[in-house]
């Protein structure tokens, strides 16, 4: 059972919007080492920001491949996922070609994941888009992420309006198997919803800066303590 104190060690805080500015960036790296987040999760061109931002904190610094839309030719996804561990990433979210799953091509979808996963060191998250496919859907592309060899999926990038659920998480575990990691992300606004997440097997949580922030708040309250964002303005 997951505590409102340990909560924050399964957060990435991120800042991935097309409007992200570096300001952004600073902010949720402050957020980040005030709360013992997981990791920080930023666009390619911040990545150096926020390890510059936190030397010396026990943080990971992520970021994105193939994202928000997953359609990128697989040898771009390569490079890129190549390009960030060179910088210095600890952990990359990457975009399943989603068109190609919906499309029933499984075979491309998969190698797709399986080079990125197999060109770098670090754990690759897979995100299947949760916001644009039914139960089954969900269940199959979980499947799939297993069968790829990567070590987490993860289910949407927050961009596509649909939330993800508690259900979302029960079926992604299930069809994922005990030897994958998952990751529930993409408009989680609530620490009981996040609690009930981690009952159903999520171990890792996206929340957007300002999402944080909210959560963080709630969190104060709920442990009776004053707001440590207040200090860290
Ligand atoms: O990691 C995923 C997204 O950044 C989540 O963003 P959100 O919390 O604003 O939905």
């Amino acid at each position: 059972m997951v505590s409102l104190e340990t909560l924050p060690d399964m957060i990435d805080i991120t800042a991935v919007a097309a409007d992200t500015r570096l300001s952004d960036v600073d902010r949720i790296c402050d957020i980040a080492k005030a709360y013992h987040c997981a990791s920080t999760i930023t666009l390619p061109c911040y990545l150096a920001r926020t390890m510059k931002n936190t030397i010396g904190y026990e943080l990971l610094h992520g970021s994105v491949t193939g994202f928000p839309y997953g359609g990128e030719l697989t040898s771009t996804k390569v490079y890129e996922a190549k390009q960030l561990e060179l910088l210095g990433a600890q952990e990359i979210d990457m975009v399943m070609n989603i068109g190609a799953f919906l499309s029933g091509n499984l075979k491309y979808t998969k190698q797709d994941i399986t080079a990125v996963c197999e060109a770098v060191k670090v754990p690759v998250k897979v995100i299947i888009e949760t916001a644009l496919l039914d139960e089954a859907q969900i269940a199959k592309a979980s499947e799939l992420v297993a069968s790829a060899g990567a070590p987490w999926v993860k289910s949407s990038t927050g961009f596509h309006g649909k939330p993800t659920t508690v259900e979302i998480v029960r079926i992604m575990k299930e069809a994922a198997g005990e030897n994958v990691k998952v990751k529930a992300a993409g408009g989680i606004r609530d620490l009981d919803t996040m609690l009930e997440m981690a009952d159903a097997g999520a171990e890792r949580f996206g929340l957007g800066g300002r999402s944080c922030e909210n959560i963080f708040l709630e969190l104060d309250r709920r442990l009776g303590r004053e707001n440590l964002m207040e200090y860290i303005k």
